[in-house]
């Protein structure tokens, strides 16, 4: 099963519609002098235009949110805004003030003098002339307070008329501008003053008290930012990829991809991609967004990658399976089946031609998700035989048995069966691909080869347990699936095995090694994460224990395939409880029915071979169509031992002496009578079939079989099984 990923922007309509916009653009124009820009001619079409404002509309929202970031701290608007207005009440207020103090300040010391001197005056019994002395001193005390009582009204005045003049000179351009909006727009327009007036205090308080400016430099994707080479350079420096004189070379232009920015670089110095997958942690966080809306992808050379940046959880959306409601055929071999969607939106697609597929997380992690897309898929290509075994027991999967070649519910014993006539397969599929000289089945050998065998085991534990139900057979089921699992993709058998017990004793490393597809769903540990992606893989980032788990993350995982590496996807969308797996299963049934290759109408090696060494056929969910290995309470019919006479003949055909020697061992009537001839018995034996065949309701055509050099008459498999 090899895991591909096809971009998604081919099954988008709107990416389609880009496209259809980009072919039915009209020509460029001709510019001989090469002076109007460079616009392609899609931008001006319908589409062009819708393309540009959803970016446009992607731009606003980042522009808003980087906005509401600001406005927490002091470059905040408001903050900016208050400070204009500090500082314009500042300078309004002017430095004056100083002068008018220190001038109050000298009247209150010179009328203190003049009392002082006055007191000393007016005392009685001074001699005269020390009378004189100090009435001097108190008229020049006298004059120097009003001198300086003067000075401090001049002051006074000075400082309230420079103070009026800047207030004046503050409120006009307001007062001007509030008029003339008022007085030109009315009621918008004095809004637009106000808002003008604002901008303009803001501009005036841009600077912290501090005297710092905003700036954006240290600004993350997260905080609203728009992606910038700056911002890349800095945050891989941050998160430790690269030194300080190592640089990050661009590639490409860093362009917004709906609401992500996409940027394709190169890293030097030796380091690799996978040194920057190993860092995807600090990296994320470098650019202030969780870790799973950034994903690195690796482009041709080592040291090249796409970085992809997303501003919204790529996982937060469900998407549904593409081939629901479909019921015309896919080609699971060549295409694939669509099977979950990667961060960038990319659907995934597992093609069933290269390895087997081990599906692990703890219950309703979505594992069942993960199967349903299997089937779907499955279901709508007639070459594949898809055989399921339900470990958990339960009806989950009993509304579609009818679809599939085989069903089997919790019964350890069928599966050893089974893998061993599957083992067996895989052999004689080998020996042909050995007689032509290829090691490998391509499309055209499939038919030559018996088509593709999908064997689906739902819940190992119930099987690969020692200790478990029937816990005697883990052992050899565990060998046999994994030699399989190792082989089996190249000659048309695949595996997928789930599991939500992610444990050694479930999947024992020899059978998860074998298996090249390995998704790992939540889990609970690290170490339950690596049961199913690989020792170390946790260790590296790729830990499933570390999705969250909510509701919304069901089907989320860790995929890895030796094709796509290890990438973060989660399950398309099946809606199995209002029978989205149902339809697809009755699609199925139809083309199959079409081919001829309804499961239990047409022969089948592997169920014909378990059918004559058990007694029952498992094909569409066996007797009692429910996945229970019993035999149906009905006795069998004439049709019944012929078909099981014909699958004991490993020709797909049956001689009537065949018949009759099987119809003798199971049914007295058919036994030779001591006394009876050879003619008299085939005649009277020969009726007695075709009386019951005829009260069945049922007609077999006769035909000849090849037994050795002879060719006697009798029936063909397909023809009995399409009887029944
Ligand atoms: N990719 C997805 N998108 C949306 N919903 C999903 C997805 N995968 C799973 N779910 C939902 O999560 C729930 C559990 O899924 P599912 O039954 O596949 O889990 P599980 O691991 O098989 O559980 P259990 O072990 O109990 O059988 C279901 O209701 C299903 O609809």
């Amino acid at each position: 099963m090899t895991i591909e990923t096809t971009p998604s922007s081919s099954s988008d309509p709107e990416w389609e519609g880009i496209v259809a916009g980009l072919l039915a653009a009209p020509a460029t124009v001709a510019d001989p002098m090469g002076d109007t820009p460079l616009t392609p001619p899609w931008v001006k079409t319908r589409t062009g235009w819708k393309a540009r404002a959803k970016v446009g509309r992607a731009n606003s929202t980042r522009g808003f949110r980087r906005w509401l970031r600001r406005q927490a701290g002091e470059h905040g608007h408001a903050a900016q805004t208050w400070r204009g207005i500090a500082r314009t009440a500042l300078w309004v207020q002017g430095v004056e003030g100083t002068q008018v103090l220190a001038a109050r300040h000298e009247v209150q010391h010179t009328q203190r003098d003049y009392k002082a001197a006055k007191w000393a005056h007016d005392k009685r019994l001074i001699p005269g002339k020390e009378k004189d002395k100090r009435r001097k001193e108190m008229e020049k005390a006298f004059d120097e307070s009003t001198k300086a009582l003067a000075d401090y009204r001049r002051a006074r005045t000075e400082a309230r008329v420079k103070r009026a003049a800047r207030a004046t000179a503050a409120l006009a351009p307001v007062a001007a501008t509030e008029g003339a909006g008022l007085y030109f727009l009315g009621a918008p327009g004095g809004i637009l003053a106000t808002g003008a007036t604002l901008a303009a205090l803001a501009l005036l308080g841009r600077r912290t008290t501090a005297g710092e400016l905003y700036t954006d430099r240290d600004a993350k994707i997260g905080d609203g930012d728009r992606m910038t080479d700056d911002m890349i350079d800095r945050a891989f420096r941050d998160a430790g990829i690269i030194k300080v004189d190592q640089a990050v070379v661009f590639r490409s232009p860093v362009i917004q991809d709906g609401a992500a920015w996409l940027v394709h670089v190169e890293v030097t110095g030796g380091i690799t991609v996978a040194d920057v997958q190993k860092k995807t942690g600090p990296l994320a966080s470098a650019l202030g967004i969780p870790r799973h809306q950034m994903d690195i992808r690796h482009e041709g050379r080592e040291d090249q990658f796409s970085l992809w940046v997303s501003m919204t959880d790529p996982f937060g959306r469900t998407a549904t399976n593409p081939l629901i409601g479909t019921t015309a055929k896919v080609n699971a071999w060549r295409d694939g089946l669509p099977l979950a969607f990667d961060k960038r939106g990319a659907i995934v697609l597992a093609t069933i031609s290269d390895y087997s597929l081990l599906v692990g997380g703890t219950t309703r992690s979505g594992k069942g998700m993960a199967i349903a897309n299997i089937l779907v898929g499955a279901m709508l290509d007639p070459r594949i035989r898809v055989r399921l075994f339900d470990g958990k027991g339960t009806g989950e999967y009993v509304g579609i048995a009818e679809s599939l070649d085989t069903f089997v519910r919790r019964n350890p014993e069928r599966l050893l069966q089974f893998l061993k006539v599957l083992a067996a397969e895989l052999e004689r599929r080998t020996e042909i691909l050995v007689d032509l000289g290829v090691s490998k089945a391509t499309e055209d050998l499939l038919e030559q080869l018996g088509g593709i065998e999908l064997v689906i085991v739902d819940e190992l534990a119930t099987y690969t347990v020692k200790g478990g139900l029937n816990g005697q057979h883990a052992e050899e089921i565990v060998e046999l699936l994994a030699q399989i699992a190792a082989v089996g993709a190249a000659v048309g058998i695949v595996l997928v095995l789930a599991t939500q017990s992610p444990k050694v004793d479930v999947v024992p490393s020899r059978l998860r090694g074998n298996c090249a597809g390995r998704w790992s769903m939540r889990v609970e540990s690290a170490t339950a994460s690596n049961t199913i992606l690989g020792d170390g893989a946790a260790g590296d980032g790729y830990d499933s224990s570390k999705i969250e788990n909510s509701k919304g993350t069901r089907g989320r995982g860790w995929l890895t395939t030796p094709d796509t590496g290890f990438i973060e996807a989660r399950s398309l969308f099946v809606d199995v409880e209002n029978g989205d797996l149902r339809k697809a299963a009755t699609a199925g049934l139809e083309l199959r029915q079409a081919a001829g290759r309804a499961p239990g109408h047409c022969p089948d090696p592997i169920e014909g071979q378990l059918a004559a060494e058990t007694g029952i056929s498992m094909a569409a969910g066996g007797p009692t169509g429910k996945g229970t290995a019993v035999q149906a309470e009905t006795e069998p019919d004439i049709l019944d031992h012929l078909i099981k006479a014909a699958t004991a003949t490993g020709e797909e055909n049956l001689s009537r002496a065949e018949a009759f020697a099987y119809l003798a061992g199971v049914d007295d009537e058919f036994a030779r009578g001591p006394e009876e001839v050879d003619a008299a018995y085939v005649t009277r034996v020969g009726s007695l079939v075709k009386a019951r065949l005829d009260d069945l309701g049922v007609d077999v055509p006769v035909a000849t079989v090849q037994r050795g050099s002879q060719r006697p008459r009798g029936w063909r498999l397909a023809d009995l099984l399409a009887a029944r």
